[in-house]
């Protein structure tokens, strides 16, 4: 990337010149969580466009981009390696037809940026639309581990963050990650400690940082569990959970604080020190919100390192397919008779609850609109699953988190519990070309999901909460 950085800052001041005061990023799992991060942690710079990331096919999340944009000085980046990812190529179309409408069909690929790898249907659509610009990644780079490929530096390249400064770091802890000694490379060092830890029995990877840093965990989530979830083993991620009780952290936890200089640490730093009386922690100190590369570059190698002790692939998701492929016959009934099949009997929440045992982890797989008040709910949720239940729970928005950890609730231990949240979609969006609309997708792909887990012997149940998520969440903790 270093021998890009002129290119990229030209590409900034065109796209600043050309008017456009917001960046969309239209994207999933590693072609959007890095950017999304970035975002949340270093902002975007003064005069610089606003970079909002979409990850979803839930109305709800469309709607409240589309809400807030003006698409003719919209500038979109349509993001896949692939280029044949449903969420992206139907967010596309969404947003194509959109633009086109405001601005002409023939001027549309103006505000249409692709990021892909070469020799996709999307390099060929950027060409054959007139997108602005087409940039092509390698191959080699898997998704997951592309945040410091064009995926992560042009949208940090739009929204004015120093390009030059993030690859520093980067390149700095690659240095700290050719040391040959593995007590003293900053990422073999950290991968032999999650892996070891985790052969141990303690293979819940709790994440705990500083306020600043609370975005990490999205992309480390996704690092993780993607990359070791598989063949019956893993280390589960346990990102963003509310502050517990010291007896409420079970013993299978190794810590990792991720710690800012100079953020509000007092909470985290007195939580950490408690903690570290039971349980081994690992302690990562950032000197400031750019060494978020580095710690990009230092997982990613560690993450490799913790596979080879593990004994998995560290560069393969080989059980996302299977939800994909449920999904798709899901559809394809829908497309048939018109309607999505039923679910076959989850147990209800009430019973999930009561199948837990030490060693599991509870995974809130939630297919609702991301307000403020479902998160709020959804962490007071959680507080009260693990005070309960005594294991971590981990929460994820679907469908963003079938990208995410959810090779690992297929592919890793069966220590997993999952509980699907569904909700109703209130006004539903039509999608350009398809017999079915987003809120038909979105629960397709929870049934898909739910299908796969199913077809697994997992423990599941799905709860419906109607038009109202966030009381449908504090009615659920008020029977626990
Ligand atoms: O960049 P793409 O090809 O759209 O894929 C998005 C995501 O889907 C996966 O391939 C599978 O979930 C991830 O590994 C990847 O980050």
């Amino acid at each position: 990337m270093r021998g890009e950085l002129e290119l990229l800052s030209s590409f900034a001041s065109e796209v600043r010149s050309a008017g456009f005061n917001r960046v969309v990023l239209l994207g999933m799992g590693g072609s959007c969580l890095g950017p999304e991060v970035l975002r949340r942690t270093c902002g975007n710079a003064s005069g610089y466009p606003e970079l909002s990331v979409l990850d979803s096919t839930l109305p709800a999340w469309i709607e409240a981009v589309d809400e807030v944009i003006d698409p003719a000085k919209t500038l979109f980046l349509v993001s896949s390696k692939s280029g044949s990812t449903i969420e992206s190529n139907t967010l596309y179309s969404y947003f194509w037809e959109r633009v086109s409408k405001v601005v002409g069909e023939e001027a549309a690929g103006g505000n249409f940026v692709a990021i892909t790898d070469t020799g996709t249907g999307l390099e060929s659509l950027a060409g054959n639309k007139g997108f602005r610009r087409a940039f092509l990644n390698s191959p080699e780079v898997g998704g997951r581990y592309s945040v410091l490929s064009y995926f992560g530096m042009v949208p940090a390249a739009l929204i004015g963050l120093d390009l030059s400064v993030l690859l520093g770091r980067a390149e700095a802890m690659q240095n700290a990650c050719t040391v040959v000694n593995a007590a003293e490379n900053a990422g073999a060092r950290l991968g032999a400690v999650m892996a070891t830890m985790a052969l141990e029995g303690r293979d819940k990877l709790t994440l705990i940082t500083s306020p600043a840093l609370a975005g990490f965990g999205l992309w480390v989530e996704q690092m993780l569990a993607e990359s070791l979830g598989k063949s019956g083993k893993g280390i589960i991620p346990v990102a963003g959970e509310p502050a517990l009780s010291r007896e409420h952290y079970s013993e299978d936890r190794l810590i990792v604080y991720l710690r800012l200089n100079d953020d509000d640490n007092a909470r985290t730093d007195a939580l950490v020190a408690e903690l570290a009386f039971d349980h081994p922690t690992v302690q990562l100190e950032l000197t400031d919100r750019f060494d978020l590369c580095a710690e990009f570059y230092r997982w990613e190698f560690a993450t490799a390192v913790a596979g080879h002790i593990l004994g998995v692939h560290p560069f393969d998701q080989p059980n996302v397919q299977g939800a994909k492929d449920k999904t798709d016959l899901v559809l394809g009934q829908f497309e048939a008779t018109g309607a999505l099949p039923q679910v076959g009997a989850a147990d209800s929440a009430g019973q999930l609850v009561s199948l837990v045992t030490p060693g599991d982890y509870i995974a809130i797989l939630a297919y609702l609109p991301n307000t403020p008040e479902v998160t709020l709910a959804l962490e007071s949720f959680r507080k009260k699953l693990t005070e309960k239940c005594g294991v971590p729970t981990t929460a994820g928005f679907g469908p963003r988190y079938l990208h995410s950890t959810g090779q690992l609730h297929k592919g890793g231990p069966g220590s997993g519990v999952y509980l699907q949240l569904t909700g109703d979609h209130p006004a539903d969006l039509a999608i350009p070309g398809r017999s079915y609309t987003f809120g038909t997708l979105a629960d397709a792909q929870s049934t898909g999901d739910l299908q796969a887990l199913q077809a697994l012997g997992r423990r599941t149940a799905r709860v419906h909460l109607g038009d109202q998520p966030a009381s449908g969440i504090q009615r659920l903790e008020s029977l626990l």
